[in-house]
């Protein structure tokens, strides 16, 4: 099984495409999967929120992943999987299976939604699974999501618990918590940018990448947005951050993934924009105004001598 340290780059939480007849569309996946690790992805994530895991049935869970663990074997990419709950046993119970997959480089685990442990208990649930799990764990923290909101210490703890090899951060901004992590970072651990609106602040202070479902679009842009804040290209980092804080906020107009599954049929590159319930497909305005802040998508060329 392919177990990277820590998951760097940008990766893309692919959508699910589904047919006019509300099948999973197969061939779509896997060209979705080679296009963006061809425009220079780092990693894919399968099951995210984005590919509406929710409404998929074990068997599409399982055909998504397999479509997924393909691609990223022939590309030699890395795979974040999806998996687990609000519940500790059939989380643990969940990751056993990921088994079957050793393309897997992590799963992608949320904190406990909806149940509001204690910070206490969250840690005891994740050291619980990371005690178990065939791969590491990437906890995906997002408290307008799952209204259970972490501290600081508790971050810290979660962070240098053996087998945990990153967090997917996405609080709605740049917060204390993340602050004191990326000052401070535990070894063998990676923050990831969850919010893709706050990708670039999260690279500058140290990030090691970002999950990002707007990354579907002007996929290169966010590769060169994580290499020019790596290597200190700062001017250049700006005016990419700037550009794609548009095109996310843009992405994200209405509920995920509705307005990227409108563009990507846009752009011909899905059969449908379809959704499943309780989502609605995003209104015609709404996937326009993507497709234009795409279309617009100028990034100038600044003159080495003039980079600060
Ligand atoms: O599926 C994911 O992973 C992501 N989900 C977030 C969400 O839907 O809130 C957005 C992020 O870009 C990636």
């Amino acid at each position: 099984m392919v177990q990277d340290a820590s998951p760097r780059g940008i990766f893309v939480p692919l959508v699910t495409p589904f047919t006019t007849d509300g099948r999973i569309a197969v061939d779509a996946l896997e060209g979705l999967a080679h296009g963006v690790l061809e425009a220079g992805a780092d990693g894919l994530v399968a099951l995210g929120s984005t590919g509406e895991a929710a409404a998929l049935d074990t068997e599409e869970k399982a055909a998504v992943i397999d479509v997924c663990a393909r691609v990223c074997r022939e590309r030699h990419a890395s795979l974040l999987i999806g998996a687990g709950s609000n519940d500790t046993r059939s989380s643990a119970l969940a990751l056993a299976e990921l088994k079957r997959w050793p393309e897997a480089t992590g799963a992608l685990v949320a904190v406990p939604y909806f149940t509001r442990p204690s910070e206490a208990g969250v840690l005891a649930h994740f050291t619980r699974l990371a005690a178990t799990s065939p791969v590491p764990l990437v906890i995906y923290h997002i408290p307008y999501r799952t209204a259970q909101p972490l501290g600081a210490a508790t971050l810290r703890s979660l962070a240098t618990l053996s087998g945990v090899s990153g967090v997917k951060y996405a609080t709605g901004g740049v917060d204390q918590p993340v602050l004191d992590l990326l000052g401070d970072l535990p070894p063998q651990f990676s923050v990831l940018a969850g919010d893709d609106l706050f990708l670039s602040p999260m690279l500058a202070l140290g990030a090691a990448g970002g999950i990002l479902a707007s990354a579907h679009l002007a996929t290169g842009r966010f590769t060169e947005l994580a290499t020019a804040w790596r290597t200190g290209d700062v001017t250049r980092a700006r005016l990419l951050g700037h550009a794609l804080a548009r095109l996310s906020a843009a992405a994200f107009a209405e509920p995920n993934p509705t307005v990227i599954k409108g563009v990507l049929y846009a752009q011909g590159r899905i059969p449908t924009p379809d959704v499943r319930l309780p989502l609605l497909p995003a209104r015609p305005a709404s996937v326009e105004a993507a497709l234009s802040v795409l279309m617009h998508l100028a990034v100038p060329e600044v003159p080495t001598a003039e980079r600060r």
